[in-house]
């Protein structure tokens, strides 16, 4: 049984000061979630969180990684600095970045690889723009993005990792997929990575949507055959909203 994770995506919002007292207030509310619950926090606020969590059941992810260990890479942060920390999870190729950093499948694909060697777990987003949805390519673009992005990655680690499964244009835009439609892609995405990985892979890795969830939109898509979870952003940013998400 793949256990549900739900993950808020804070994005490149809250201070240090304001992701603690988020946290603190956060704990209490989650403590009996049936699922995992996981924070992605900026870079400057993962110290403070990894130490409000400790004793919880809420585990810590970062939102992108440098491949390499350590060098001249300005402005960048390695895997052995996010591992130290305690971090267990790490956002990889997410549609932001692939949009504004210009990154593109090869970069990620070194990202997952080097997330694998240094023990934390990639959450890999995946997923299509509008004109590609109502081009009929969804799943034209879904199969590039996993061949490329899981390359030379092997089935043992691919069962262990997740991945997000989120349209473009329902990021931000308050136009959540149907939960029949996310489903279907989800599973797509599952029937894919049996025919890259093998039955093992496909049964054990955990497949999340996400896209605009909102506490009323939880329910009906954790009622899907494949979803294993969600990754939100805008209601995860909010207290009441994202424990009612994880409380689903
Ligand atoms: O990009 C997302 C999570 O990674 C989704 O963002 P929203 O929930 O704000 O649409």
């Amino acid at each position: 049984m793949r256990k549900p994770i739900i993950a808020g995506n804070w994005k490149m919002n809250k201070t240090a000061k304001e992701a603690a007292q988020f946290i603190i207030e956060l704990r209490d509310k989650v403590k009996d979630a049936n699922c995992e619950v996981v924070v992605c926090p900026p870079f400057t606020s993962l110290t403070q969180v990894l130490t409000l969590v400790e004793d919880t059941n809420i585990e810590v992810g970062a939102q992108n990684m440098h491949y390499e260990e350590n060098g001249a890479f300005t402005g960048e942060i390695s895997p052995v600095m996010l591992k130290e920390l305690g971090v267990k999870y790490v956002i990889l190729g997410h549609s932001e970045r692939r949009m504004y950093f210009k990154e593109d499948d090869e970069l990620i694909n070194k990202k997952v690889k080097s997330a694998f060697i240094h023990g934390l777990t990639p959450i890999l987003c995946v997923g299509e723009l509008l004109e590609e949805r109502e081009a009929g390519k969804t799943f034209e673009v879904i199969d590039k993005q996993l061949i490329e992005d899981l390359k030379d990655v092997d089935s043992e680690n691919v069962a262990k990792m997740v991945i997000a499964y989120e349209p473009v244009w329902a990021i931000g835009t308050g136009k959540t997929a149907t939960a029949e439609d996310a489903n279907e892609v989800i599973k797509y995405i599952r029937g894919k990575i049996r025919e890259m990985f093998g039955e093992k892979a496909a049964e054990e890795i955990r497949i999340q949507y996400g896209g605009s969830v909102k506490p009323s939109t939880i329910k009906e898509q954790m009622e899907q055959s494949d979803i294993d979870g969600a990754l939100v952003g805008g209601a995860s940013l909010k207290v009441e909203d994202f424990a009612a998400i994880v409380n689903y």
